[in-house]
């Protein structure tokens, strides 16, 4: 749920928690203020500057001074107020932006840029423009996720990336831009949040440049989640009014005991002997409702206030016995106090008018404990570490463990030296302790009139009711203290967020100017490649249509003259088939019926010779053919195999022979004689031939055909000589003629055949068919590869389209983005936070 701006309403619910809690105490200031003329109007934060107070006014009296707090303290609280809600409202537009680009990145993968690393001497050309400073808690999501920022800040995290100090950058960042744009170039360095960790090294920049879009994408989507994340914790972190002060230091050192002075109430137990065995925090009970509790809890990241399963209530009266049983210690991770403080605002740590502190009691530090104390205090919501020493004592090893780790993390330490009433030689004392702090933590030692205080604890009289003044050491430490927490409170809470905030934007920013100018390259290719393509592919649907009328033409002309001489050639091959019957010898009378057969036999044999060059003349005119169709197709479309071969033509095994039957009739033929100048009858005999013999009734008939010719008369007359001489004239022309007559007979049968059956006509056709197979097969692969060809040019130009459409579509949003995060950019600079005045203006 998110409200009109895009902020969720959990943040909304919290900025409503911050100013329910925060505003009755600050009206509670103000009624008591005089006229509005001691605050000074600040342009830049637009709330009232409190008035410092200058060394001369710890002249004026204590109660002047306690007014003058209660003005400064209101108008610090309102300072903050303001920038807390400024800072609410713009780590939720923050938020936004980065759903907003969470979503277009699943829609379209953003482009990440994969700049080389600065180099030294361009890293020194940046610093000289942009003053960057290694004071300032910045720390990335990835980092606070894992590594909560150190004892009260972040120190650590600028030794390895260097950060934007906030104020600074305002100006710098102005500067880099122009009409309200990033200068393109300036930013081309490393991204500080949004930089994708490949943990691959030095290579990563490299890696970056090979990894596929969407894998991008991929890591982009959980940087981005990462940051949603971290945006959420830095709201609540923002929105939380409280502060938690951890106090630790040496076993013994008297840590209980100053708890108990700061809160002049004798709550937590303090002995001789070691005694605190739990992390026991201390919260005013107004925020329990006005209760006094004691709530012991087993595990810290359950407990709920307002859910008794997560803690055990434990009487008041039992929580010494509690703290100081190390069961306690076992079965509990730590126990939250809820007290009353009666005290007036400016006098109480915990009630203070501006914000909620909690006092956090730590058991005293070990070898073992030393380490858990570490982890505990480098918890985000530790404000403020003190560290208690005993002058007696000095710092222990374990002390001087932790001071070293803190030092080296760069945080300011609150250091207490106790017991100071048990030392004689107190300059002595200060002197070798002060020694000891320079060498610990230098940083701490710098401001030491602030942060090291010589205090007697136990001296605090915790009567109830008791109007006895503090020892002005303890008074002053009292003052530093709470200068100092609501000081860090902006160090540890607004600055974090404020440096988050803009070094994201910046990122947002660098990222937006990468999108647009990859968006631009892309259309401005893509426009042009479009434009490059368009000839050629309207030349290729040209190509298309003028190759299909090619080929058809060619191959078709090409079958019809292969049909066409195969025909030719058949047919004078039937007209000249007697040729065939030359080399054939003639095996005599008795075996004529086998040379008849033998006759049919070579006919067919002469037509299949010619049918056989016919279809070589067609693969031969066919390779012609297709060495044009493939010239003609490789101009237009570039090498290709051709897939067609003529070697496939005519390869199915078929009967080419026409056959013919030799009948009895083929023995025989009647010829008209031009010597004999008449019709003289030529008769074939049917004659035994290779053991077949005439039939009776064919030799009657015959007979009888001969007797109606001579006429009856004369045969009556001379029927015997007659009929003698014409059977021994017709017999031995009979068989005489009988070679001539089959050969005669068989020829023209077999032409007759050749015509009857249509065997030309049908041996073309089938030619011509076997041609026009093989030009059908590479007329088809012309086809597909121009249809390919086509295809792929088509799908070029959709996705050239889709591309300009997309790269439009990017360059609108990331311009957008661009002006959003930088007119964001100015409103973040523009929140005003400065720790150093707060602390200066709360001392008293
Ligand atoms: N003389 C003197 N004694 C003190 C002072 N402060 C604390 N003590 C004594 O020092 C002893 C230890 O005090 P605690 O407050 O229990 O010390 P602690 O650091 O909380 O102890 P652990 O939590 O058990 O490590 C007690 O006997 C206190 O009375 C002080 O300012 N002066």
């Amino acid at each position: 749920m998110s409200d009109i701006y895009g902020v969720p309403s959990s943040m909304l619910s919290a900025r409503r928690h911050l100013r329910r809690n925060s505003s009755p105490n600050f009206d509670a200031l103000l009624d008591d203020t005089h006229p509005p003329s001691a605050l000074v109007s600040s342009p830049a934060s637009k709330v009232q500057t409190p008035i410092v107070m200058s060394p001369s006014t710890s002249s004026v009296s204590p109660a002047v001074r306690t007014h003058q707090y209660r003005l400064n303290a209101a108008q610090e609280h309102r300072t903050y107020q303001d920038s807390c809600q400024r800072l609410l409202t713009h780590i939720g537009s923050v938020t936004t932006i980065c759903d907003e680009l969470y979503r277009n990145n699943k829609d379209r993968a953003v482009f990440y840029p994969a700049y080389p690393k600065a180099n030294q001497q361009q890293q020194s050309h940046l610093l000289s423009q942009r003053p960057i400073t290694v004071s300032v808690p910045m720390a990335t999501a990835s980092q606070l996720d894992h590594h909560p920022p150190a004892l009260g800040d972040s120190f650590h995290h600028h030794q390895r990336r260097p950060s934007i100090q906030s104020d600074h950058l305002a100006a710098s960042t102005s500067s880099t831009l122009v009409g309200g744009s990033f200068h393109a170039g300036f930013f081309k360095q490393e991204f500080n949040i949004l930089h994708l960790d490949l943990k691959v090294g030095h290579a990563s920049t490299n890696l970056l440049t090979t990894l596929e879009k969407s894998s991008i994408g991929n890591l982009l989507d959980e940087k981005l989640q990462q940051c949603k994340r971290h945006l959420d914790n830095l709201y609540t972190r923002v929105a939380d009014t409280s502060s938690k002060v951890l106090v630790t230091g040496d076993l013994n050192a008297g840590k209980s005991t100053f708890v108990n002075a700061l809160l002049k109430r004798e709550l937590l137990p303090a002995d001789q002997q070691p005694c605190t065995n739990l992390f026991c925090e201390v919260l005013d009970a107004t925020i329990n409702d006005g209760l006094e509790q004691v709530h012991a809890i087993p595990q810290v990241e359950k407990y709920d206030r307002l859910n008794r399963a997560t803690y055990h209530m434990v009487e008041m009266r039992h929580l010494d016995s509690l703290i100081m049983d190390e069961e306690g210690g076992d079965r509990y991770q730590m126990v939250k106090i809820y007290t009353n403080d009666a005290r007036a605002t400016q006098e109480s740590l915990l009630h203070n008018g501006i914000v909620d502190i909690a006092l956090i009691d730590s058991p005293g530090l070990n070898t073992d404990s030393v380490k858990t104390t570490a982890v505990f205090a480098r918890q985000e919501e530790i404000d403020v570490v003190v560290f208690v020493v005993s002058a007696e004592n000095h710092f222990t090893l374990s002390g001087k463990e932790f001071l070293w780790n803190a030092a080296n993390e760069k945080t300011h330490i609150f250091i207490v030296v106790n017991r100071f009433d048990s030392i004689r030689d107190k300059d002595r004392c200060k002197r070798m302790i002060l020694e000891q702090i320079r060498q610990l933590s230098p940083a701490t030692y710098q401001d030491a009139d602030d942060l090291v205080h010589f205090v007697s604890a136990g001296n605090v009289d915790l009567e109830p009711g008791s109007r006895k003044l503090d020892e002005p050491d303890f008074a002053r430490l009292e003052e530093r203290l709470r200068a100092f927490v609501l000081g860090n409170r902006t160090k540890s809470k607004l600055l974090p967020a404020k440096n988050y905030l803009v070094n994201l934007l910046l990122d947002i920013g660098v990222l937006s100017e990468a999108n647009q100018a990859d968006a631009a390259s892309k259309h401005k290719d893509a426009s042009e490649t479009l434009e490059h393509d368009m000839p050629a592919y309207e030349q290729l649907l040209r190509a298309r249509d003028r190759m299909e009328k090619q080929v058809q033409r060619l191959a078709e002309g090409t079958v019809m003259a292969i049909q066409q001489q195969t025909a030719d050639r058949l047919a004078g091959a039937a007209d000249q088939v007697e040729n065939a019957l030359q080399p054939l010898a003639y095996p005599g009378f008795l075996l004529i019926w086998q040379y008849a057969q033998d006759l049919c036999e070579s006919m067919a044999q002469a037509m299949v010779q010619d049918i056989l060059r016919a279809e070589q003349q067609a693969r031969d005119d066919s390779q012609q053919c297709l060495d044009k169709l493939h010239r003609m197709a490789q101009d237009e479309l570039g090498d290709f195999p051709r897939v067609a071969s003529v070697d496939s033509m005519f390869v199915r095994p078929r009967d080419r022979r026409l056959v013919i039957d030799v009948e009895t009739t083929d023995f025989f033929d009647f010829v008209v004689d031009d010597k004999l100048s008449g019709c003289v009858l030529s008769m074939g005999a049917a004659a035994m031939v290779g053991g077949r013999m005439m039939g009776f009734k064919d030799a009657v008939s015959s007979l009888w055909n001969m007797s109606s010719m001579v006429g009856a008369h004369n045969l009556r007359r001379f029927a015997l000589p007659v009929l003698g001489l014409a059977g021994a004239t017709v017999l031995v022309y009979v068989v005489a003629d009988m070679r001539n007559a089959v050969e005669r007979k068989l020829v023209r049968k077999f032409k007759q055949a050749v015509r009857d059956t249509g065997y030309i006509d049908a041996h073309a056709l089938r030619i011509g068919r076997g041609a026009r197979k093989v030009f059908r097969v590479e007329g088809y692969e012309i086809h597909s590869r121009v249809q390919k060809a086509i295809e792929a040019k088509e799908q070029k130009r959709n996705d050239l389209e889709l591309l300009i459409h997309s790269s439009q579509e990017s360059m609108a949003y990331f311009t957008s983005l661009l002006e959003k995060s930088t007119a964001l950019l100015d409103k973040v600079e523009a929140v005003h936070i400065d720790q150093s005045r707060i602390e200066e203006s709360l001392k008293i």
